[in-house]
């Protein structure tokens, strides 16, 4: 048995974990422990019990969930299951990886008010606490706004905000980056960093690509698709000496330590196709929140067989044109049509059928109890055999890799997992159009990449494709891309000129691709040497 390091803050003692209702473990014997001050993150391919295993290390899992498990988890030396209720998430702080599921208020001010009265904190010191922490995640402007009225990443950052008031010793981030826009995402990071060198808390952190924590990072546990742990230790050792198993795990390999060939799983773009008739039209378009301008004079053509990205900071209203596009929102001026037909014209299930959408939320998108009626929903609407069915939910399921989750609940799904489900709902016709917010999210490497390839041969046939997106390696592969600034459409071209426009990617918080940073930085060095 491995020896347990001298004062761990957590120690995981032979510690498995299964929910009743699957057929096998999730996590299986581990045996690992988390210093005191130290930054670890935690890696592995989508399901393979990440965020399970976070769940356990603050005592929610297995008592809130119908699961079992054995072995122990100790907190300073105390094993978890003997703390009185509600003692440890003081100590233990954790970031969903869906922040709307950990909020119980409905405004910004009562939800951080909410966790300092939990902490006993006097009213009067509670004003300058929560604007204290509000200027720190970059949310000053929000304090009296409705939670559920929050753009995706403006959520996630009041989750953040909300945990740090706890003051925890161990801070939990289950990918607490995956909705931010680029610049956020880094200041988050930064934030993260002088947290934890100020209040010399340990830091734990799932993500998927983690080329931009590896500066604050200590240490990297890698949790296998079998549940156990399959390396650990700094990313040096971890991204050189386990290079070929992270990649047949199918995890994502940071740039710098992957080679060109694989730096990043995207297929080489295929050309746009030729004909280019309109399917969206959008002209003079504005859109309001009750008072609030979200969107102003917008016009927007998008094409048959496009490939096109929608892009900008967090709020900038890239949700809200998707949904405008969708139909689910009704622009108080200017028009939207769908081949020559205003949107809201169009028959409900005929536009439904031409026009896919995959929410942010994937959560939002579910209506049924299990996988399999999720897949066929729309197929028996449309009248198909049960033998037609079942054909089309078998090549499904096998394409997203959803296979051994055919009768699970929907919502008992891993992120990645959910995401994937959401994508697969939409493709029992080939639709015309796809809209997806932010599809790539969650996903590993091997599963961003059969993404991308689906995608792309979607895209061959004909289907024009709509992404909202984060994560500037994919918009480089794009058509055309569009970014939304201050309610205006500021840039609608090719993503290669984007890149050179420095003074707007840096009003709209978007940072250029790997590929054009690495140039940056080699330009740099060759000014450095003249
Ligand atoms: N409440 C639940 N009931 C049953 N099975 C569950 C439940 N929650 C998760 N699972 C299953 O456990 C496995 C691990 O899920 P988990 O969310 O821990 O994975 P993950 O590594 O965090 O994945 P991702 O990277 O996709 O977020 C998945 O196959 C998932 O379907
Ligand atoms: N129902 C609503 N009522 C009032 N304001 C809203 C509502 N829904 C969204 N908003 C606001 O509209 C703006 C645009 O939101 P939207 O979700 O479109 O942004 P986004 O660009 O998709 O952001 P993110 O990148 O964070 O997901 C945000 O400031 C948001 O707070």
């Amino acid at each position: 048995m491995k020896k347990m390091q001298p004062n761990p803050l957590l120690y995981v003692d032979n510690f498995s974990f299964g929910y009743e209702n699957s057929e096998k473990l999730i996590l299986n014997e581990l045996h690992f422990s988390l210093r005191v001050h130290e930054t670890t993150l935690l890696i592995g391919a989508s399901g393979s019990g990440k965020s399970s295993l976070a769940l356990c290390l603050n005592g929610l899992y297995p008592d809130t969930v119908e699961g079992i498990s054995s072995g122990d988890i100790f907190y300073r030396g105390k094993n978890i299951q003997d703390f009185q209720k509600g003692e440890l998430n003081q100590k233990i702080g954790i970031v969903f990886q869906e922040p709307e599921s950990q909020f119980c208020m409905i405004t910004v001010e009562d939800e951080l008010a909410f966790t300092l009265e939990n902490r006993k904190v006097a009213p009067s010191e509670m004003p300058e606490r929560i604007s204290e922490v509000l200027s720190a995640v970059g949310m000053n402007d929000c304090q009296n706004r409705k939670i559920y009225e929050l753009s995706g990443g403006q959520k996630q950052k009041i989750a953040l905000a909300a945990v740090l008031l706890l003051e925890p010793e161990l801070l939990i981030l289950d990918e607490p980056t995956a909705n931010l826009d680029p610049v956020s995402r880094i200041e988050f990071i930064q934030l993260i960093k002088q947290i934890q060198e100020k209040q010399k808390l340990a830091v734990f952190i799932i993500e998927h690509q983690i080329e931009d924590w590896l500066d604050i990072t200590d240490r990297i546990l890698v949790l296998g698709k079998q549940g156990t742990i399959i390396a650990d230790g700094n990313a040096a050792s971890i991204f050189v000496d386990y290079y070929f198993l992270l990649k047949k795990e199918g995890i994502f390999l940071p740039k710098q330590f992957s080679n060109t060939v694989d730096s990043y799983p995207i297929p080489v773009k295929s050309p746009p196709p030729v004909k280019r008739d309109a399917l969206i039209t959008i002209e003079k378009m504005s859109f309001h929140h009750k008072k609030q301008p979200i969107l102003q004079e917008i016009n927007l053509k998008i094409h048959r067989g496009e490939f096109v990205a929608i892009v900008g900071e967090n709020g900038a209203g890239k949700s809200t044109l998707l949904q405008l596009m969708t139909g689910l929102l009704t622009p108080q001026k200017g028009t939207i049509n769908f081949y020559d037909k205003p949107v809201e014209k169009w028959d409900e299930k005929e536009l439904r059928k031409r026009m896919g959408y995959v929410f942010q939320n994937p959560e939002h998108q579910f209506i049924t109890d299990t996988v399999y009626d999720e897949l066929t929903f729309g197929m028996k609407l449309n009248g198909w055999s049960t033998a037609e069915l079942n054909t089309a939910a078998t090549t499904l399921l096998k394409q997203f890799h959803l296979e051994k989750n055919k009768y699970s609940n929907p919502f008992s799904l891993s992120g990645g997992e959910k995401r994937r489900l959401s994508v697969a709902t939409m493709l029992d016709e080939t639709p015309d159009i796809l809209f997806f917010d932010e599809p790539t999210f969650g996903q590993d490497a091997e599963t961003t990449r059969e993404l991308m390839c689906m995608i792309d041969s979607l895209r061959q046939n004909g289907t024009a494709i709509v992404f909202v997106t984060h994560d500037m390696d994919i918009v480089d592969t794009v058509d055309r891309a569009i970014v939304l600034y201050q309610q205006h459409i500021h840039y609608n071209g090719e993503p290669e000129s984007l890149w050179k426009q420095a003074d707007l990617l840096e009003k709209a918080r978007l940072r250029p691709p790997y590929r054009i940073q690495v140039l940056h930085k080699e330009g740099e060095s060759l000014d450095l040497v003249h």
